[in-house]
């Protein structure tokens, strides 16, 4: 069994990034919100786009920070923010949904959510997705990676230069592999699991269009950024 060794340069490098994930923090604690009162769906819809449209400005400032980004074509730049956006918001979402709170407002905020406007058939998947995240009881440096990794996939859509995105993705798959091993020694496929929640963000982002256009209510109104984030309208 080979000790797991963190090189130096790998420890730098993961406080960059773990540094640029706290320093951004995500918009304004939406849970809170939520838990204190049942909104309409229109309230509630509101309440997305503003998050969301927070949350893309978040993750610009975040993505600066990721070592090579800058250094990426511009037009491949825009092509991983473009592609990565609702999968990271989803992967927010889940980490607020499984973060501590005191006892019974999981529940309330779960109900909030599964009333909140979004059709019924997404709730199953979007569930199952929140839970297993909140299974795997990530450490702050994982769920940093993991957004980090997240928006470094190379096979988005419209990327040109698919292998500088590789080059630079695989090093935080590096980092991510022996983090795991270190923080959770007695479950070897804990890194595997891990890698799995990204698969599974894939089909969230599969259904994002479908879910905005079905909320229970008339008249859908998106932002430009939105529409653009989202191939809405
Ligand atoms: O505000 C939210 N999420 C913020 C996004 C940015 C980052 C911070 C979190 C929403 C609210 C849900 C209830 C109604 C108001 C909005 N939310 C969701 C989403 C369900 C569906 C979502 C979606 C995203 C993109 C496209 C299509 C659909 S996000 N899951 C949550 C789990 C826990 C707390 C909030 C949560």
């Amino acid at each position: 069994k080979e000790k797991v060794v963190i090189t130096k340069d790998q420890q730098a490098f993961m406080n960059v990034i773990l540094d640029a994930y706290n320093r951004h923090q995500i918009p304004p604690d939406v849970a809170k919100k939520l838990l204190q009162e049942q909104y309409s769906a229109e309230e509630n819809f509101l309440l997305l786009t503003e998050m969301a449209t927070s949350q893309v400005q978040v993750l610009v400032e975040f993505t600066k920070h990721i070592p090579g980004f800058l250094s990426l074509d511009h037009e491949d730049q825009i092509a991983l923010l473009k592609g990565s956006a609702v999968e990271a918001s989803f992967l927010r979402s889940a980490q607020v949904f499984s973060s501590k709170m005191p006892n019974g407002h999981t529940e309330v905020l779960e109900e909030r959510i599964r009333k909140s406007g979004i059709s019924e058939e997404f709730m199953t998947p979007m569930f199952n997705f929140y839970k297993t995240i909140g299974e795997l009881h990530m450490v702050e440096e994982e769920q940093a990676l993991l957004t980090a990794i997240t928006i470094m996939t190379p096979d988005r859509p419209y990327v040109k230069d698919q292998q500088a995105v590789e080059r630079l993705q695989e090093p935080m798959l590096d980092v991510l592999r022996k983090l795991c091993a270190l923080h959770h020694p007695h479950e070897p496929q804990y890194f595997a699991r891990l890698l799995g929640r990204l698969t599974e963000l894939r089909t969230l982002n599969h259904y994002h269009a479908e879910m905005l256009t079905s909320w229970r209510m008339n008249d859908h109104k998106f932002t430009p950024l939105l529409c653009e984030i989202w191939d809405v309208q």
